[in-house]
């Protein structure tokens, strides 16, 4: 069975105008009973190329086996989704294809450990992944990845740090914890921007970005500076820790970024000895709402001392013991992040023009 993402697999291998792939222009994807609909956002001025473009990626995608028909059509190009249109001192992220905000309405929800475990989940099926840890009030970067030491300086950029084949970038590389702690406001926001667009992030598929845990000020500025390509919500199933995700999709709703879904974390127990399953918070809530506000639900994640455990000694579960049951919770959800990201981001209003 064909899927969305063969599609877009299609189009990672035919080169558009731009002489990038296809693939990166796709503002939309569907895929159902053998009938493929995409739609490419390019710039209307070079019409007579997009045309060509668009007739090129209709063959490509009619040779998936399982695709009847497809169906491609042209959108103009959302300048204002672009990196460089949005943020033009960010220019060292240009290279970086999505970025993705990890949040959470509440602290303590274990935002930092899936933020980490997913990045090493898209590292693990070919992608080039950096880690920005963005929550400046209690930095966990060095920590989850067992990083210790200052990250060097090559001419006017900071060189982030590498651990298991992630790139990494945080604030606790920088300063001491207790020192970030007490900054306030425009200095948490300035330390982030810095933290952006100084870094020399190179060529990246995904950038996850770590996002301080609430929904004040700080968090609003930096969804609306970050080009954010969508976000991701953590949330453990207690009835007070929803309530605060649910303003975190609002919070991401409110200024344009999809929120690609939400996660439950501490979903559920299972005793190490007896193996019995406990549902320690009423699991499931997270669904429920996903469901409710109309988001994706993106998986559970078991409360297991395994992941407390590798993440707090710097051996995340992911990059250490790829084949155990926690890691395949880590894998799914990143993979369906992956065809998220691949399908549903940069999702222009669909303005058709004609070539
Ligand atoms: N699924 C899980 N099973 C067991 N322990 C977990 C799980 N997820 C996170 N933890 C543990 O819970 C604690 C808090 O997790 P983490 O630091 O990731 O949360 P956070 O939401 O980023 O917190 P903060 O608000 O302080 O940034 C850590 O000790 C972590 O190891």
């Amino acid at each position: 069975m064909a899927t969305e993402s063969d599609l877009v697999q299609a189009l990672e291998k035919t080169p558009g105008p731009t002489g990038a792939p296809l693939s990166h222009a796709i503002s939309g994807v569907n895929l159902s009973g053998g009938k493929a609909f995409v739609s490419l956002a390019g710039d209307p001025s070079r019409a007579k190329e997009w045309e060509a473009a668009r007739l090129a990626a209709q063959e490509a995608i009619e040779r998936i086996a399982g695709v009847e028909r497809a169906v491609v059509t042209l959108t103009a190009e959302r300048k204002a989704a672009s990196p460089e249109a949005r943020r033009p001192s960010l220019a060292s992220l240009e290279n970086v294809r999505f970025i993705v905000a990890v949040g959470s309405g509440k602290g303590g929800v274990g935002k930092s450990t899936t933020s980490v475990n997913l990045a090493l989940g898209l590292a693990a099926q070919g992608w080039r992944v950096g880690l920005l840890d963005a929550d400046i009030y209690g930095p966990s970067a060095p920590r989850l990845l067992g990083l210790t030491g200052k990250p060097e300086v090559a001419g006017q950029k900071l060189v982030p740090m590498e651990a298991h084949g992630l790139k990494a970038m945080s604030i606790g590389f920088l300063v001491n914890e207790n020192e970030a702690m007490i900054w306030r406001g425009p200095m948490a926001t300035q330390a982030l921007t810095q933290m952006l667009g100084e870094v020399a992030w190179g060529e990246l598929d995904a950038l996850v970005v770590d996002m301080p845990p609430g929904t004040g000020d700080v968090q609003l500025t930096m969804a609306q500076q970050v080009p954010l390509a969508g976000a991701v919500i953590v949330s453990t199933p207690q009835d007070l820790a929803l309530i605060d995700a649910r303003r975190a999709v609002a919070m991401f709703r409110k200024v344009e970024i999809p929120v690609l879904g939400i996660i439950e974390n501490m979903s559920y127990f299972i005793c190490p000895r007896c193996g019995e399953r406990s549902e320690i918070f009423a699991h499931g809530g997270a669904r429920r709402d996903a469901e409710a506000l109309g988001v994706p639900f993106l998986g559970e994640i078991p409360l297991e001392a395994r992941i407390r455990e590798t993440s707090d000694s710097g051996r995340p579960v992911v990059a250490t013991d790829a084949q155990s049951p926690q890691a395949g919770a880590y894998l799914a959800l990143a993979a369906k992040v992956k065809t998220l990201l691949e399908t549903q981001s940069r999702r222009a209003p669909p303005r058709i023009f004609a070539g």
